[in-house]
């Protein structure tokens, strides 16, 4: 069996990578990634002007019982988009396809820094964050119908039609999974999205200290890990589903090739991974690829196409 892989006609040796934000932010943890056996990698989503982000602590892994995750709100701490063009610059991309992630604090930052890389002569893949925020009082990007469709609107004529995606949060109503579709199969050269973000604005609760446990928002933040794997496998399935000519790449829930096989099953073509890589290491890409390898060869599937998409329903 053999997990080799093609994204926006690219090779891969494997559909695994980090999530933006994890793993990510800084040149040492991108040749991290680079040295690890993921197929791919995402730079930290990033705004004009370098940020420190919020105040500590503003990410905390859930262990203990089960189920397992994360909550965070890191407040887009990031070092600037000088600092990210400046790697794609220089990134080996023999070595594997770099993603290069951008969540500007207004439509002007976003489209400042579609401007730079249109011009860009890397094959970096530019990966939009729609869950950056819009104006304040008003719902993230990715809530906001219309605001969602300036923006791509404004981009992706910005950015030449050259081929970019979408990193979208999770919606959790059949119609706004219709609209949102139906806004994204508008923009042809919107050639991939990515589902999901963090599901927002998620509350933990410690009993002993009777406290919020992230210091931010009142310890309101974004759930990753286990809680999230279903919310992310209907995403995944239901933009698969209803944006045939887009790819779409998993994250959500991946902790082992049973996750990752599953999202292949629901439709992603590429997986990606936060939490359990926040918590293992780029390790978990070689621990990660050998599970869904076993997992391929007991059900005698060759390669990734004998699967993806093929979602069963009763
Ligand atoms: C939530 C925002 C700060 C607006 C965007 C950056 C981001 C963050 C973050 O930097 O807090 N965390 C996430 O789980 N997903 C994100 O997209």
């Amino acid at each position: 069996s053999s997990l080799a892989t093609t994204f926006l006609d690219l090779p891969l040796a494997n559909p695994l990578m980090n999530a933006s934000g994890v793993w990510c932010s800084v040149a040492s943890q991108l040749e991290a990634l680079l040295e690890s056996e993921s197929g791919a990698m995402v730079t930290k989503s990033c705004t004009l002007d370098p940020r420190n982000g919020n105040p500590e602590p503003r990410y905390r892994v859930l262990d203990g019982n089960k189920p397992w995750g994360s909550i965070n709100s890191m407040g887009l701490p990031n070092e600037g988009f000088p600092y990210y063009l400046r790697y794609t610059e220089r990134h080996d991309y023999e070595t594997k396809p770099l993603f290069i992630s951008i969540s500007g604090l207004t439509l002007d930052d976003n489209l400042a820094m579609v401007d730079s890389l249109k011009d860009a002569v890397t094959p970096a893949i530019l990966e939009i964050n729609l869950s950056c925020p819009n104006v304040p009082g008003k719902a993230q990007l990715g809530y906001d119908f219309d605001a969602m469709d300036t923006l791509l609107a404004e981009v992706t004529s910005g950015y030449g039609q050259r081929q970019l995606g979408v990193k979208l949060p999770p919606y959790f109503d059949i119609a706004h999974f219709d609209e949102a579709a139906a806004i994204l199969n508008r923009y042809p050269s919107v050639a991939f999205v990515t589902c999901i973000n963090s599901i927002g604005n998620a509350l933990v609760i410690d009993i002993n200290t009777e406290s919020v446990i992230i210091k931010p928002k009142d310890g309101f933040g974004g759930l990753g890990g286990d809680y999230v794997l279903p919310t992310a496998l209907a995403n995944v399935n239901a933009f698969y589903r209803r944006c045939p000519e887009k790819a779409v790449i998993g994250c959500g829930g991946v902790k082992s090739g049973h996750e990752a096989f599953l999202h292949i099953l629901a439709g992603a073509t590429l997986v990606q991974m936060g939490t359990a890589l926040y918590e293992e290491g780029p390790g978990i890409f070689t621990r990660v690829k050998a599970e869904l390898l076993e997992i391929m060869k007991q059900k005698g599937y060759e390669n990734l196409a004998d699967f993806h998409g093929k979602l069963k329903t009763l």
